[in-house]
């Protein structure tokens, strides 16, 4: 895996930065107390209450592991805490198909609001990107506190999550009856076969990604056992027939004295759809509860469909959860499968440059595209042969498609901005409703509507947990 450590700071940002007497530079790894200075600043960036001691601790583990970067004022009261941070690491994205791209995620981006609007979120994002494409990323992605600061930099929504609420009463379980069992286990008794559960359960689902050592520790109350918050969470989870463990959640249940009580399931990894069904239902049917919460979960779950009253469940806080910027439009783009054959031209603009260009995408029906430059052919054709190289084995498979394909001119085409390539992309959105909001331009007739069919995807991307 790429080591985020090795990029040197942006020279660029530097000077920017500088003309502005303001330091900018990556924190030492190995300085604990810059570390700390970094997360203080972050968290009051955020307007979170300080660290608790162990939840320090764990934020620092982190954080030795990947390439903080903080906006210093040599002139503050204490000039050690950064008053901008940014936090930007390598990790895969699982697209449709069930391939993993190499991303880059932004995360932790903070100015204190003592130092806000003289341009010091843009010199750090600008910054990131350069640095995602450094380390070979096709895309950056981020999840956001405010829907209004990205976009600016190439960012679009492309995977919603939603709140779901489940009345008890109204409970009666329609579904399959599971052939494995839901039992509760220890954390600490999970989380040597949480990794594999939950890296399964990411490669299944476009949008999530690549989870981070130390984050299942988290999910699963490990960072402070003794805390009244760890304490207080339940952990089930699902072995299939043949007793392979397949997913789990970690819950709690809040109650008043003689009252029943509310369940909470904010962790919930299924890494089969009879796991997922199972822990569902062993969620719905608890006794001496009223109802039944899950935060970022799907905005296409199946539970409705499991009970025999679907108005059961209900749907809140639908939000655009998953934001992604896509840099090198012939590596995103081949990547994921697609639902249809045909061939399609992008004319992408990008202000920053990064993606801007025309490219072909030739879609065969075996749900592999072939996709190249045809603005800058020698450029394209060397990206292509070294992204083959990668590919190993698959270059034998991907040659032989393109010799039953066509290489004929397209004739169908959109034109779009770079925020939208990213917002398709996944297929949580559809280009004709881009283009019915004026965002998309349709070159020729019927062009909407193959896009339409090309980037639809078997499953509904989402993305269930913050980064
Ligand atoms: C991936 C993540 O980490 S998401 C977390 C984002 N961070 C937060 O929400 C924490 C609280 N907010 C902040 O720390 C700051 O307000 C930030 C980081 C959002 C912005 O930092 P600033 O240094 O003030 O932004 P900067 O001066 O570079 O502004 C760049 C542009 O973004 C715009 N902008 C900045 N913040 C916002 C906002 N909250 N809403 C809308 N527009 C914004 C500016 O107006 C400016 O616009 P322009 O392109 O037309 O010139």
């Amino acid at each position: 895996m790429f080591d985020p450590r090795s990029i040197p700071a942006d020279q660029s940002t530097i000077d920017a930065l500088r003309s502005r007497g303001l330091d900018y530079r990556q924190v030492d790894p190995a300085d604990d107390a810059a570390l700390q200075s970094w997360a203080q600043a972050e968290t009051r960036g955020f307007h979170h209450a300080r660290p608790e001691p162990a939840e320090l601790r764990r934020e620092l583990r982190v954080a030795k592991q990947r390439s903080l970067r903080g906006v210093y004022d040599p002139t503050a009261h204490d000039a050690g805490v950064p008053v901008a941070t940014v936090d930007g690491w390598p990790s895969g994205l699982s697209v449709p198909g069930g391939r993993s791209v190499d991303a880059w995620a932004v995360s932790a981006v903070t100015v204190s609001p003592t130092h806000r609007r003289r341009g010091i979120a843009r010199a750090l994002l600008e910054a990131q990107l350069r640095y995602a494409s450094e380390a070979g990323a096709a895309l950056a992605m981020l999840t956001l506190t405010e829907a209004t600061i990205y976009g600016r930099y190439g960012f679009g929504p492309a995977a919603s999550a939603a709140t779901i609420k489940v009345d008890r009463r109204r409970v009666s379980w329609i579904g399959p009856d599971a052939p494995g069992r839901v039992q509760f286990v220890e954390p600490a008794d999970l989380i040597a076969k949480a990794p594999a559960i939950a890296r399964r359960a990411v490669s299944r689902t476009p949008g999530e990604i690549d989870r981070w050592p130390g984050l299942l520790e988290r999910h699963l109350g490990l960072v402070d056992p003794d805390s009244a918050a760890s304490r207080a969470l339940r952990v089930a989870r699902y072995d299939d027939r043949s007793g392979q463990a397949q997913g789990f959640v970690a819950f709690t249940v809040g109650r008043e004295p003689n009252l029943p009580g509310i369940v909470e399931a904010d962790v919930f990894v299924a890494a089969t759809d009879e796991a997922e069904r199972a822990l569902w239902r062993f969620l719905v049917e608890m006794d001496f509860v009223t109802e039944i919460r899950s935060r970022l979960r799907s905005v296409d779950e199946p539970l409705g469909w499991l009970l025999e009253d679907p108005r059961a469940v209900s749907m809140h806080d639908v939000v655009d959860h998953l934001w992604l910027r896509v840099l090198d439009p012939v590596v995103a783009l081949s990547a994921r499968e697609y639902g249809a054959s045909g061939t399609l031209t992008l004319e992408v603009g990008d202000a920053l440059g990064h993606a801007a260009g025309s490219y072909v995408l030739d879609a065969s029906g075996d749900g592999r595209a072939e996709v190249r430059r045809t603005d800058d052919p020698g450029v394209d054709e060397r990206r292509t042969d070294e992204r083959r190289a990668d590919e190993g084995a698959d270059a034998a498979a991907a040659g032989s498609r393109s010799g039953r394909r066509s290489r004929g001119k397209a004739t169908h085409g959109l034109r779009l901005d770079v925020r939208e390539l990213g917002s398709i992309y996944l297929g949580g959105v559809r280009p004709s409703v881009l283009a019915r909001a004026g965002r998309i331009e349709e070159l020729s007739p019927g062009s909407l509507a193959l896009a339409d069919r090309l980037f639809a995807a078997p499953r509904t991307p989402h993305l269930s947990i913050w980064f």
